[in-house]
């Protein structure tokens, strides 16, 4: 019988401690819930202050191609059905305006970085048109939905083309010449036409694409750089693509000459058919195309070079003296490369190149691309920019 007070004052701490474990559990989890709360609160709030940046510097532009709205753009891709890519900013799918227009719209999907680019690239060829510059139709930027729309070039990028092709996916040497002078010109506009000098710096085949009689028109303007005419260089934050960067970028001191080298690596890989950086191979299995190139500079063999097709060796000798342009693109020293006017005069048949003997200067260095592009202040606020010839 005495046991029994004893028995009841126990069963009183159970049910306590029971209460004070279950207090101590739901005051935690509402802690973690506050805490999630106000996380996603401040995120939509940098989110937010992003977007209405965008929008300010949107307004200050002007010039500004066609605005569209996210709903005409998801009917206009049939809610984003068919994807033609992607890179590293978003996903691109295949479209139809409301008048016919084929087209290719990009929409981006990450954030504050991606819209920087996104800036850049409406900014930059929004305003500028030429016939080797993939044109800029419009773009949305609806709260966070960023979209750019682009004519749509039925013969997609250039790398599909020259590199892992079917044998009769293989281009004829009118063809690759005729897309090494689109390139050409496009660059040459780029950096000579327009009130700025306008460096592209992300030459690469991937950024070249080639409409449905494969005329080819640069793309992907995210991480132009606009240079005044009379700034003999400007320092930038690395950016560009592992295999196309010039040797200057290690002192971050550069110019539009950066494209021209980076053009360079393009012809080469145009012509030998294959990958500067082929991360397929082995080191020792010449993983690096411009160690090669020099030794077969040196030995007078460049022939050896050739895409070993049967098109292509019907033009041996255009072929070759093709492959000697690209080299003269690449010298180390950037004021010893030509300007890309001149190298559209040589293409043309217009101007002789100037003969290079010493192949000393060709670098195999890689130039390490940064693994994130980091964008400063690429485009100036204004669309000083400007469109056609000075
Ligand atoms: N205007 C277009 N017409 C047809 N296809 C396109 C067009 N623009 C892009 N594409 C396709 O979408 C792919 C991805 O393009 P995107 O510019 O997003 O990426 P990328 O250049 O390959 O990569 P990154 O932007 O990371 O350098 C291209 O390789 C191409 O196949």
């Amino acid at each position: 019988m005495p046991e029994r007070p004893h028995k009841k004052s126990r069963i009183a701490m159970i049910i306590l401690a029971s209460v004070f474990v279950a207090t101590t559990i739901v005051v935690f989890l509402i802690c973690l819930c506050m805490r999630y709360i106000r996380q996603r609160s401040t995120e939509e709030g940098r989110e937010n202050n992003v977007d209405k940046d965008c929008e300010n510097s949107l307004l200050q532009v002007t010039n500004l191609p066609k605005r569209f709205t996210y709903q005409d753009l998801k009917a206009a891709t049939d809610n984003f059905r068919k994807k033609l890519g992607g890179g590293g900013f978003g996903s691109v799918f295949y479209g139809n305006l409301s008048d016919g227009t084929k087209v290719a719209v990009k929409r981006l999907d990450g954030f504050g970085q991606g819209r920087k680019e996104f800036l850049a690239e409406v900014k930059t060829i929004g305003s500028i048109h030429h016939v080797n510059l993939v044109r800029l139709i419009g773009f949305c930027a609806e709260n966070s939905h960023k979209l750019l729309v682009y004519e749509h070039m039925s013969n997609g990028s250039l790398d599909k083309w020259i590199f892992n092709r079917n044998p009769e996916d293989t281009l004829e040497w009118k063809i690759r010449k005729k897309i090494i002078l689109n390139i050409a010109k496009g660059l040459a506009y780029l950096h000579e036409d327009c009130k700025m000098r306008i460096a592209h710096l992300d030459i690469k085949p991937q950024n070249i694409l080639l409409d449905d009689k494969f005329d080819a028109k640069l793309s992907d303007f995210g991480l132009a750089r606009l240079i005044d005419r009379n700034q003999s260089h400007v320092v930038t934050q690395m950016r560009g693509t592992r295999g196309y960067m010039a040797p200057e970028w290690l002192s971050r001191k550069i110019t539009e000459k950066v494209d021209v080298y980076s053009f360079g690596i393009v012809v080469l890989e145009i012509i030998c058919g294959r990958k500067n950086l082929d991360l397929s191979q082995s080191e020792e299995d010449d993983y690096l195309l411009l160690p090669i190139v020099k030794q077969k500079a040196e030995e007078n063999q460049l022939i050896d070079l050739v895409d070993k097709c049967t098109n292509m060796q019907h033009y041996i000798d255009e072929a070759v003296e093709m492959i000697s342009v690209a080299i003269w693109c690449l010298h180390n020293d950037p004021t010893k490369r030509p300007s890309m006017s001149i190298i559209v005069k040589v293409l043309e048949g217009v101007k002789t190149m100037e003969p290079v003997f010493n192949y000393g200067f060709l670098t195999s260095t890689v130039v390490e691309a940064p693994i994130k592009v980091v964008m400063v202040h690429s485009v100036p606020q204004s669309a000083s920019i400007l469109s056609g010839p000075r």
